[in-house]
């Protein structure tokens, strides 16, 4: 198991160069909040925004749009019923998330089934908390061509791969990893030290704090590995790069706030993005 400090920053993370625009920066695409969990996908695309991907939309229930805009105009909304909109959006976006906040009902079904009916092999899809659970319980299809990006936690990875926790170890969940899902697919098994797996590597994160376990933390999470990805391309370092960065950032926080709430946590994100960028070493 491969420790990952922060040496993957200074890795991954680049100076912006001069003659860019917003799209060299990647479109990311996030399919979530419910009514009941309005909140959820509001952080993962709020998350993605402040770690610098270039055009964001979250694709949500309608009474969530005043609530992002109040916070984030930045980021575009689309009501997740208009599917012909949706499935055009999916076709554009470099990087996907679907489930955070998603719910589980037959309209969360239906979103997960268009998804993963229609992205392509050029796209990086992020498959987190509802939509997990959805993968888990019903007949969708696993062998679909993007990159794939599972990010449960430990309950979720139960529900998965079908090992309790007290079954999940390295070599249990690497074998479930490659039996059940696409050799390009990476493994974020979400808990107080978080593991990354390839089907080849294991790594584990050294940064974080119990300051971080609070309701939404994930789901921040998803946006953060969805814009290292968008902009910086290479799936698994990028990926290494933001459990690390989210860590991070919960670290700082949580060093002067007895709970680091994600919405805090995502305004340290740009700040520590330019100190890394800055000793960028390749
Ligand atoms: N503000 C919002 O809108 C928010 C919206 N959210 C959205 O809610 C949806 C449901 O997601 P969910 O994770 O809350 O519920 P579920 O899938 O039932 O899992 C919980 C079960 O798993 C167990 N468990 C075991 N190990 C664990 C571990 N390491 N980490 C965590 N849990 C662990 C745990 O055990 P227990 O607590 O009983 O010890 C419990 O039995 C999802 O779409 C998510 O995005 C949330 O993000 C909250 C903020
Ligand atoms: N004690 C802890 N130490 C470090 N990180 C933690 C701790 N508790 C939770 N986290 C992090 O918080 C996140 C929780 O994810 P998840 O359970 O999906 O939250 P939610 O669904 O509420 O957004 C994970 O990234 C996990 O690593
Ligand atoms: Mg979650």
């Amino acid at each position: 198991m491969q420790l990952i400090t922060d040496e993957i920053l200074t890795q991954v993370i680049t100076p912006r160069l001069p003659e860019t625009h917003k799209g060299n920066y990647g479109r990311v695409l996030v399919i979530g909040g419910s009514k009941l969990y309005g909140g959820a996908g509001i952080l993962s695309a709020s998350a993605a925004l402040l770690t610098g991907a270039g055009l964001i939309t979250l694709a949500s229930d309608t009474v969530n749009r005043n609530a992002l805009h109040a916070r984030y105009p930045e980021i575009m909304f689309l009501d997740w019923t208009d599917l012909t909109t949706l499935s055009s959006l999916i076709k554009q976006a470099n990087v996907i998330v679907i489930g955070p906040g998603l719910g589980l009902d037959t309209d969360a079904q239906k979103l997960l089934q268009l998804t993963l009916t229609t992205v392509n092999a050029q796209q990086t899809l992020i498959i987190d908390g509802s939509a997990l659970t959805l993968l888990a319980t019903g007949d969708f299809k696993t062998n679909c061509p993007a990159q794939l990006v599972l990010t449960p936690h430990q309950e979720e990875w139960h529900r998965l791969s079908g090992l309790k926790i007290s079954e999940q170890n390295p070599i249990a969940n690497q074998t479930a990893l490659a039996t059940k899902f696409p050799k390009q697919t990476i493994l974020v098994l979400k808990q107080h030290r978080t593991e990354i797996y390839s089907h080849q590597d294991i790594f584990q994160n050294t940064s974080g704090t119990a300051a971080m376990a609070t309701g939404g933390m994930g789901d921040t999470l998803t946006g953060i590995i969805a814009a290292l990805i968008a902009q910086f391309k290479d799936p698994l370092p990028a990926t290494l790069a933001a459990v690390y960065l989210h860590g991070l950032a919960g670290q700082l926080v949580g060093a002067t706030h007895y709970v680091a709430l994600p919405s805090t946590l995502i305004e340290r994100l740009p700040e520590l993005m330019v100190q890394y960028s800055q000793k960028h070493s390749k």
